[in-house]
């Protein structure tokens, strides 16, 4: 302060030169300001100017809308969250809503909850929109934030929680009510199940479009004829939907009835098309016909692989090349509706108070099975109301007010439905209909109904799937069966199974089942690997593959005489590779063909009798000794037996057989009993026939239905044409000839033995027989007297010179000469 008054006090001392210049320098002063003045305004004038031609030449609506899009991109939509929180904050400064600040503090966290609740479900919304440059596609309505705010599951799981959040700050009396009622409301659709069916139903889903196999090409057998081949068909069915009975099958006894009457009456199934006759042989579809015409001899293999098996050996034999089989065929299209039929079986389950719901169709070449899941069985009571007071409610008519109420709530037992089977064929108007209760693995009972037409399934069309490339290649006696009741590939693998047993009433499919064994084998195998020993009392069905290089025995077996010699060969043969197999130290044939002191491979065997039913005629003792022999102990030497009968009785299927017998194959059969025979269950009885089966693999506690795999004559002569071919006459083999001979040798020498007395009581016996027969046969005599065919023949002779009996006629037996008895037993 004191400063300042000092300088103000020194300001008006002026130099004396100063104040004697003063007009010149007054004259200077206005020029420089005047210059001063002049500049500015150029200044001005340049600035302003300056100014005019940038905003002449700027683009204000350009910038304004780069703006506007850089904020879009980065909140976009989310401006209007920002503009809500701004009326809010308004209203909130207005109302004075700050004095309560506990009231305030809730409601602003609230309002911010919801706000980025709202800002994320913004962002989560990538619209197919654009404003200028911006696209929300890419975006979001929510903008970059938006997007951020939902961004990853954890962003998911806060934005859910935000809603919570809000909801609970900014709404707390209904959130506690809905947070009292929604677990009310979970375990009433926990108890009606509806989770485990919304799963259920999902997992069908999902099962049905990844499981459901490609649809491949087949051949339907139709009306007497083959149906000419159709484009492939609609889809089978819609994806996975639940039949539900249309009546209330838990409802009291009173409802269902007329419902179930009246619910019939709406239900549009189809009646099924009349059976159809069976097919010709020479009626066989455009593939096979053509065969019939007269195919190209042999096709060329143009593949160079087959299954990932080399065509073409070390050895230098070829195998067949998959063309030389029919290809198969597209199926004809289905009259059938298999929503109707799903429909039907849950109304027609339901009419007899069987709550139960089709959950899965699968539709196979011969059946569809319809996968039923048993539902509840629900009691009622009837519960009069009452008042406060406790008094009975009544109602206007007079009567006491009842309430129903739940008593208990059981499961459907299993055989509630299977009891109804008949009733299903009747209402279904199924010729015959199966019920596997339960389905092996699953949850589910299964309904097999037939097809109104089955189609065909090829060898080739099972051969070339992925599951049997892969046992084929693992084993050279894999099998392709046929496919099951879904459609999907049966294959099997005959050396683990070891031996099978194939039984079935005439024309049920068991020749054209034997044949596609063998041929899957030929197909796959050389002579080196596999040797067949084929026994044909039927002369009809193998006699064809004689001359095939893989014969063991350079004939078909068809003379029952030989019989007991061929298995008294094959078990010499089995013998004779224990002894190998001891002098190597190994246990199988595995372990022996893969031992480095081998020289040459042994061979799998493969014994195959058509009909056991006549070597048990012929001598039921010896064969059923040496066919159980074989099974319990052939097994580890690589001989495996296949035994076909079609008398599934118990004096041809012995207990002893079956026993040594695990793995069976059932074709149609005409009783339960025979059923019983073969399976130890029934069921066989219910098959279709026609290549329709059913397989019990070793282990397998139930059969498998099975439509066994096709393969026709011509298929069958090509394959055989193809292995006599002369190209392969000089790798054929040595056959076992020698050791059938040395067999029927020392069956012949062990005759030579035989001493047969005329005073032997077996003779006096057989004398007695005579008596009472006007024929008499070895086997009526080894039935009776329990001998040997050997001594019964002895006998017989002794008879015939003696002069009781005739020689010996067709069939073996003789006529009784000596008198004439009462019946005709020989
Ligand atoms: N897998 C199949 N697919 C379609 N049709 C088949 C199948 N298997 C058999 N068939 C039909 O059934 C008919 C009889 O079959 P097959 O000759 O195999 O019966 P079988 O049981 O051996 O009779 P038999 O004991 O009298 O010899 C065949 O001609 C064929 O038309």
């Amino acid at each position: 302060m004191a400063a300042r008054t000092t300088k103000s006090r020194a300001r008006p001392v002026r130099s004396p030169s100063r104040r004697s210049g003063r007009g010149a320098a007054r004259t200077r002063t206005g020029s420089i300001a005047l210059i001063r003045r002049w500049w500015k305004a150029a200044a001005g004038a340049t600035a302003t100017a300056g100014f005019a031609v940038w905003v002449a030449l700027f683009d204000g609506a350009a910038a304004l809308e780069r703006a506007r899009d850089e904020v879009l991109r980065v909140i976009g939509f989310g401006m209007l969250v920002l503009a809500g929180w701004a009326v809010y904050g308004a209203a909130a400064s207005w109302r004075g809503w700050y004095l309560d600040r506990r009231l305030f503090a809730r409601r602003t966290a609230g309002a911010a909850a919801l706000g980025l609740f709202v800002w994320g479900l913004l962002g989560l919304n990538e619209a197919r929109w654009a404003v200028g440059t911006v696209d929300f596609s890419e975006v979001s309505l929510g903008g970059r934030f938006g997007q951020a705010l939902v961004a990853g599951l954890l962003g998911k799981v806060a934005w859910v929680s935000l809603f919570v959040i809000a909801a609970v700050l900014l709404a707390p009396g209904p959130s506690r009510w809905v947070a009292v009622h929604v677990p009310l409301w979970l375990q009433e659709a926990w108890e009606r199940r509806l989770p485990h069916r919304a799963a259920a139903a999902v997992g069908r889903w999902i099962a049905f479009i990844f499981r459901r196999p490609e649809r491949e090409e087949e051949i339907v057998i139709g009306a007497g004829e083959f149906v000419p081949a159709q484009a492939a068909g609609p889809p089978l069915e819609a994806p996975p939907v639940v039949f539900r009975p249309r009546i209330e099958p838990g409802a009291p006894a009173s409802t269902v009835g007329t419902g179930a009457a009246a619910a019939f009456t709406t239900v549009p199934a189809e009646a099924p098309a009349p059976p159809e006759p069976e097919p010709e042989a020479e009626e066989l579809p455009s593939a096979f016909a053509q065969d019939a015409a007269g195919s190209p001899a042999e096709p060329e293999p143009e593949e160079p692989e087959q299954l990932g098996l080399p065509l073409e050996t070390r050895s230098g034999w070829h195998l067949p090349a998959m063309e030389l089989l029919n290809p198969p065929q597209p199926s004809a299209s289905r009259r059938h509706d298999n929503a109707a039929r799903a429909q039907l079986i849950v109304d027609t389950l339901a009419s007899f108070g069987v709550d139960a719901t089709v959950v899965e169709i699968n539709e196979g070449p011969t059946v569809t099975q319809f996968g039923v899941e048993p539902g509840w069985e629900v009691r009622y009571k009837e519960v009069p109301l009452r008042d406060e007071n406790g008094k009975p409610i009544v109602g206007p008519d007079g009567r006491p007010k009842t309430e129903r109420v739940e008593v208990s709530r059981t499961r459907v037992r299993v055989n509630k439905i299977t009891a109804l089977q008949n009733d299903l064929a009747l209402a279904l108007a199924a010729p015959s209909l199966r019920i596997e209760a339960p389905v092996p693995g699953r949850a589910i009972v299964g309904i097999e109904v037939p097809n109104d037409s089955a189609t065909v399934v090829t060898l080739r069309s099972v051969m070339e799937t992925k599951e049997f490339a892969e046992l084929a290649r693992k084993s050279k006696l894999a099998i392709a069966l046929g496919k099951g009741v879904a459609g999907a590939p049966v294959v099997a693998d005959l050396a683990t199974m070891p031996h099978l047993l194939i039984a079935g009433a005439t024309g049920s499919g068991k020749s054209v089942c034997m044949n596609a064994i063998i041929a899957c084998i030929m197909m796959n195998a050389t002579p080196d690997d596999v040797r067949f020993v084929m026994v044909d009392p039927k002369r009809v069905e193998l006699v064809g593959y004689s001359g095939i290089p893989h014969m063991a025995f350079s004939e078909v077996i068809v003379d029952m005489d030989k019989v007991v010699g061929v298995l008294q060969a094959v078990v010499g043969e089995m013998e004779a590779r224990y002894k190998k197999f001891a002098e190597l130290g190994v246990r199988n044939i595995e372990g022996y063909n893969k031992h480095p002191r081998t020289l040459k491979k042994l061979p799998y065997w493969v014994v195959i009798i058509d009909e056991l039913a006549d070597l048990m005629m012929a001598a039921p003792f010896e064969v059923e000794k040496l066919i159980c022999r074989l099974a319990q102990l052939a097994r580890a030497t690589g001989i495996h037996l296949i035994v076909a009968t079609q008398r599934p009785s118990v004096d041809v299927v012995t207990g002893l057989i079956k026993a040594n017998f695990p793995t069976r194959i059932a074709f149609a059969v005409t009783s339960q009993t025979d059923s019983r025979t073969i399976l130890d269950m029934g069921g066989a009885e219910k098959l279709l026939g026609r290549g329709d089966m059913l397989y019990l693999p070793r282990d397998a506690g139930k059969p498998i239905r099975i439509q066994g795999v096709y393969l026709s004559d011509a298929e069958v002569e090509r394959l055989v044409t193809f292995w006599k071919d002369d190209r392969f006459r000089s790798l054929a083999p040595e056959t076992a000839d020698a050791l059938l001979e040395e067999a029927l040798a020392a069956q012949n020498g062990g005759e030579a033995n035989i001493e047969v007395e005329e005073d032997d009581p077996l003779v006096i016996q057989a004398r007695a027989l005579a008596e009472k027969h006007q024929r008499i046969s070895p086997a009526l005599l080894q039935r009776r007297l329990r001998v040997g065919y050997l001594k019964a023949a002895k006998i017989l002779e002794l008879l015939e010179a003696e002069g009781v009996v005739g020689p010996r006629e067709e069939g073996d037996s003789r006529r009784v000469l000596a008198r004439a008895g009462t019946d005709d037993d020989g």
